[in-house]
């Protein structure tokens, strides 16, 4: 038996759908026997700053590369700013600034070098404008100290910085970061996290992708949680706090009995500090009682507690890898 884990947060009231800056349906990417990612569908709305969360290997990057079409699905449907890909990338990629892996600079040329040879090819930078823009972005990531050295002593801190400033050479419709602060200290992280304040105020829609989950819930409007190739949740990050995110505290003496109890009920729970932690996925406070009351458990305290972004990450990739192993001893007590 498998149950769905993914959560989606549904606005509350049903007003008119927002407007997208990036959309995409049914994405997948299959490298060999690899399925990078798999039936993602995706929603940025217009002036959202939307994390993209997940482990490593979990299909982050090759979701990006795609929905900034430098990477070809293997199927599905990418829009960025209401253009479909890969006809439409022309209308709007000069829009769209991007920070992704290995951005192509010259290592014998200066950080500010490199800049000069990236704004000239930018479409929405006028030639005599383009001196001044290349050294407001070289300040904007506080690079313009080091912008006369080369790009091949650089630090991969700076390599990042070099790569945030030649998304921001020109004032954007939409940013893509995939993991901008990977390398930085954490001076640099907080000027990147005051970057996409910065953006943020001025309406631009964001793409940032990242391990640290702090960070994005510390910046980020939405947030989407990659696990294995597929988007398991994704809403505004408000929302997906409050939408089944809690977890129920319960105390009782008879702690492991309490476990087993629930678990032949098929609901996950753990032993913290704090006492039995029981999440509250598929399942309801008052279901979560009656399981342990029938199973004769001393419930000596019930409360619910809200979780943070971090939680509920851990808890939906946990969840997850729990109902596999459920599946697992599903198939081996079919089998016996
Ligand atoms: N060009 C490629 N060829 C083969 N496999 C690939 C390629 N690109 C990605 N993959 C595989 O696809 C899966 C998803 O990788 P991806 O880089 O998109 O994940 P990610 O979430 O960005 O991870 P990370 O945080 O480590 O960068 C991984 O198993 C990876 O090994």
């Amino acid at each position: 038996m498998t149950t769905s884990t993914s959560v989606r947060a549904e606005p509350a009231d049903t007003g008119p759908a927002p407007v997208l800056v990036a959309r995409t349906r049914g994405l997948r990417k299959v490298y060999g026997s690899t399925v990078a990612v798999d039936r993602v569908d995706l929603d940025v709305p217009k002036g959202a700053v939307l994390g993209m969360l997940g482990p490593n290997g979990s299909g982050k990057t090759t979701t990006i590369r795609m929905m900034l079409g430098l990477v070809r699905p293997t199927e599905g449907e990418v829009e960025l700013l209401g253009q479909p890909l890969p006809d439409g990338a022309a209308a709007a990629l000069p829009h769209v600034g991007a920070l992704v892996e290995g951005p192509g600079f010259h290592p014998f040329l200066s950080g500010r070098e490199n800049l000069r040879r990236v704004a000239a090819f930018e479409p929405l930078l006028a030639t005599g404008s383009l001196k001044q823009a290349v050294e407001d972005a070289l300040e904007r990531v506080g690079l313009a100290s080091a912008a006369h050295r080369r790009y091949r002593g650089y630090s991969l801190g700076m390599k990042q910085r070099l790569g945030l400033a030649s998304a921001l050479l020109v004032e954007r419709r939409l940013i893509v970061l995939d993991e901008p602060t990977n390398g930085l200290d954490p001076a640099g992280t907080r000027e990147v996290r005051n970057v996409i304040a910065e953006l943020k105020n001025n309406s631009t829609s964001v793409v940032v992708s990242s391990h640290l989950l702090s960070e994005i819930e510390a910046t980020c409007t939405h947030v989407a949680v990659l696990h294995r190739g597929t988007v398991v949740a994704q809403g505004s990050l408000a929302e997906l706090l409050q939408a089944e995110t809690s977890a129920l505290m319960i105390t009782t003496p008879d702690w492991l009995q309490a476990l087993n109890v629930l678990r032949s009920a098929r609901i996950s729970a753990r032993a913290s500090t704090e006492g039995l932690r029981v999440e509250l996925i598929g399942t309801t406070p008052p279901a979560v009682l009656e399981a342990l009351v029938k199973g004769g458990i001393n419930v000596w305290e019930a409360r619910r507690q809200r979780t943070g972004l971090e939680e509920l990450f851990a808890r939906l990739t946990e969840a997850e890898e729990a109902e596999e192993g459920l599946s697992a001893v599903d198939t081996i007590e079919e089998g016996a």
